[in-house]
């Protein structure tokens, strides 16, 4: 499929979606925005692709909202501006409620609703060059749908001072903050990024689309609830899959689990 802001790059079960404004330092307008939900929706019903991996052309990841048409939103309604509001976190729905596995690979500047994509992979590895904030609150504006993201990445502490002094954030205090998993040197970062992907693909597909749905049970849940109710219930049913099956039967076996996107469990 083709996308006006976006180049998407398949190599094996590999999808790289390249945010393709360079000249704006991959700002997202209302293109970019709809561009990238449909397809975040697109590559996850794909049995092909098994890993995701998001990045920007040009020198930047993304540098957030594009301030020319937050500028022109302010002319708007403020329905018009809700409207707006509810697209945006449509897009970071859309790429965090993905079941395949996303990486953000930042080797520039992820800035504002930038840091957001990024927070919102599920993995975020950092080149030297890489620089994060939520410049939000420079402009006039805040945080608004990625504070869900950024907060868990960096913890509700360090958002009461990042939200408001939109501080830059090296890659080195991201790894730090556990922002970004690790921080590397440029040259470094597709080898880094390409090690991660291949540690994926050695899992099976439809438990690391339960980890993750496991991950968003239980993470604000009690403990006990969260034993009963998500982890002892979703392992019951996940070990009865071919899946489980198949990955069981070949470590016994000394041999590598042949994985079957979509047809397991
Ligand atoms: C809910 C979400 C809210 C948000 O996301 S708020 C927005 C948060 N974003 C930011 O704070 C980023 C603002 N931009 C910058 O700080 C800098 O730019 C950069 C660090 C990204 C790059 O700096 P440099 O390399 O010096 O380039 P340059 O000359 O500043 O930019 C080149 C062109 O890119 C445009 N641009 C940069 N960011 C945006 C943006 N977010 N929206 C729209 N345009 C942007 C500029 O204006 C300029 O344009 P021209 O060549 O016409 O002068």
């Amino acid at each position: 499929m083709d996308y006006e802001t976006l180049d998407i790059q398949r190599d094996g079960g590999v999808a790289t979606v390249w945010m393709n404004r360079p000249d704006v330092h991959n700002a997202f307008n209302a293109q970019l925005i709809a561009d990238l939900t449909a397809a975040c929706q697109a590559l996850d019903a794909d049995d092909g692709v098994r890993v995701v991996v998001l990045a920007g052309r040009g020198k930047s990841f993304s540098a957030g909202a594009d301030l020319n048409w937050m500028k022109a939103a302010g002319e708007a309604s403020e329905a018009d501006n809700f409207a707006d509001a509810m697209k945006l976190a449509g897009m970071l729905r859309a790429l965090s409620g993905m079941a395949k596995p996303t990486i953000a690979r930042v080797h520039g500047a992820a800035l504002g609703g930038g840091m957001g994509l990024a927070s919102a992979c599920d993995i975020c590895i950092a080149g030297e060059r890489a620089v994060f904030a939520t410049s939000e609150v420079r402009f006039g504006i805040i945080p608004s749908a990625i504070s869900p993201y950024v907060i868990r990445a960096i913890s509700e502490r360090q958002a009461y001072r990042y939200f408001q002094t939109a501080e830059r954030i090296d890659a080195r205090r991201a790894a730090e903050l556990g922002l970004a998993h690790e921080a590397v040197a440029g040259d470094e970062l597709d080898a880094r990024v390409r090690a991660v992907v291949e540690a994926l693909l050695q899992g099976g597909p439809k438990s690391q689309a339960a980890g993750k749905d496991l991950i968003r049970a239980v993470a604000n849940r009690p403990v006990d609830d969260a034993l009963v109710q998500d982890t002892a219930r979703r392992i019951a049913s996940l070990r009865v899959t071919p899946e489980a099956s198949e990955g069981l039967d070949a470590f016994l076996s000394k041999r590598p689990a042949a994985w079957v996107p979509g047809q397991q469990g």
